[in-house]
């Protein structure tokens, strides 16, 4: 458990959180909007592991450092809520909840039910699929050329995941389902959008499509003309259809065929995105990758196990993780008052939990700054400290496509590192991350590509 001078329930006489002084009016809403990450690591280092913010008319308490991880991973669940920032984005999609803004046993119920088809074993078993899905994709890649970067990631990965857990392609779906999801994403959680978006016709059209694209694929399902070996999770879901006490009604079910769009095209995409860029920035890592992919593929389409076994990629794959976290904060409501390192926060709150803070405190991970895949390597292992690396959230809410997202990553650029050459258009090219609403490269980071 956890120290009780990190944590109480008791909140008599104990002051409110500093407040960070902003500019008239916006308050700290210009750095929240550009560099929310950067902005929370200067204000830990100037004011201390928990503070208040204003943003315009709103109001957060940041709680950031391993020691609030650790407070999320132990007693998250007695004391924060997630339900409220989910609720107007589920309604988007027809349905009172999704996984992600569920409490207490009808969370754990749906997590453990929708854990087999979000795990690794749903992509281990697939390489020749996925490794033949990605020569399609990038069959036009025929002479050098320009590419940008993101769209080219977010098409490869929606692909992969519809052909995971779906077995449908979404292709001419695809721009409509990124569209829908940054849009509603923007607009009704991260609130960072105006809500007029959502009246648009080309949103509600790209709203239309994406939910028509889940309906597809469970009517295919239905019908059962599909051959894939293992069932995935429109399977499952169809199976709990037949149940008498089902999980999911039949909106539930549309909604929850979203959810892999929903959490894996952007976070995965951003990641492999950021993942070239620092290579890119990384000449001599990159050589030291480029040798272990080509030994990789000599014998032919890898294992799982040939995979995992290419350290200096998974050190990358860890290191953009940290330095380019897609989620760098996550969200909650405050269900019951708590006191945090000597200062009160009240029911009610808006809490935002500045989980990988931590990643760029020198103190855990000495000269934040570089870009070292060796950090992981035992016997240094930086990442192993309690609270202090969490790019995939903390508490009861944690990554569930985790082991499928790692797996995924590794592949898609063992596979691209090893079939093209890619350089930056200019070795000067600095990359601005901006949030939209995960930490992203944006549309503007091209590089030139030719096979190799
Ligand atoms: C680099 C890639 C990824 C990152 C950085 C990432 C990060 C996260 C984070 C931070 C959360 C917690 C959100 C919160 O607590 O509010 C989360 C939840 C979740 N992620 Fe991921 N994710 C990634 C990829 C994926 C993929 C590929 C899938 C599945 C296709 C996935 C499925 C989920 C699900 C289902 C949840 C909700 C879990 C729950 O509420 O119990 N994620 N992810």
């Amino acid at each position: 458990m956890l120290d009780p001078v990190v944590w109480s329930r008791e909140v008599d006489n104990a002051p409110l959180p500093p407040l960070v002084k902003g500019i008239p009016f916006l308050g700290s809403a210009l750095e929240l909007g550009s560099d929310s990450l950067g902005f929370f690591v200067k204000q830990y280092h100037e004011i201390g592991p928990i503070f208040r913010v204003r943003a315009a008319d709103r109001q957060y308490t940041v709680l950031a450092g391993t020691e609030a991880n650790q407070f999320v991973n132990q007693v998250g669940t007695e004391f924060l809520s997630s339900k409220e920032f989910w609720q107007e984005f589920s309604q988007e999609l027809g349905v009172k909840d999704l996984l992600v803004g569920l409490e207490g046993e009808a969370h754990q119920r749906q997590r453990r039910f929708l854990q087999p088809s979000y795990s690794r074993n749903a992509i281990i078993h697939a390489f020749p699929e996925i490794i033949q899905l990605m020569g399609n994709l990038t069959a036009d890649l025929r002479s050098p050329q320009r590419l940008q970067v993101l769209p080219f990631m977010q098409k490869l990965i929606c692909e992969q995941l519809g052909m995971l857990l779906a077995d449908c392609s979404p292709a001419e779906y695809h721009s409509d389902v990124v569209k829908f999801l940054q849009t509603a994403l923007n607009v009704t959680v991260v609130k960072q959008w105006p809500a007029f978006l959502l009246w648009q016709p080309s949103y509600k059209r790209a709203k239309q499509r994406t939910l028509e694209l889940a309906r597809l694929a469970i009517a295919k399902h239905r019908k059962g003309n599909l051959n894939h070996a293992k069932p995935n999770l429109i399977d499952d879901l169809i199976a709990d259809s037949k149940q008498q006490q089902r999980l999911f009604s039949e909106t539930e079910m549309v909604a929850a065929a979203v959810g892999p769009y929903l959490a894996g095209i952007d976070t995965v995409a951003n990641t492999c995105s950021f993942m070239l860029y620092a290579l890119l920035k990384s000449p001599n890592t990159l050589a030291r990758v480029q040798q272990e992919v080509d030994l990789l593929f000599r014998e032919g389409i890898p294992t799982a196990e040939q995979l995992r076994g290419l350290s200096a990629l998974h050190g990358t794959a860890m290191e953009t993780l940290r330095m380019y976290p897609a989620a760098p904060a996550i969200q909650r409501h405050v269900i019951a008052d708590f006191t945090f390192k000597g200062y009160r926060v009240e029911k009610g709150t808006h809490l935002i939990l500045a989980t990988t803070v931590p990643h760029f405190l020198p103190q855990l991970f000495p000269n934040p700054c570089d870009f070292d895949i060796d950090r992981f390597q035992p016997p240094r292992s930086e990442h192993k400290q309690s609270g202090a690396f969490a790019p995939f959230g903390a508490g009861a809410h944690l990554c569930l496509g985790q082991g499928l997202a790692e797996v995924q990553i590794m592949l898609i650029m063992a596979t691209l590192l090893h079939w093209f050459e890619f350089s930056l258009e200019s070795p000067n090219y600095t990359v601005k991350p901006i949030n939209n609403p995960t930490l992203s490269p944006g549309n503007k980071f091209s590089v030139c590509v030719q096979r190799r």
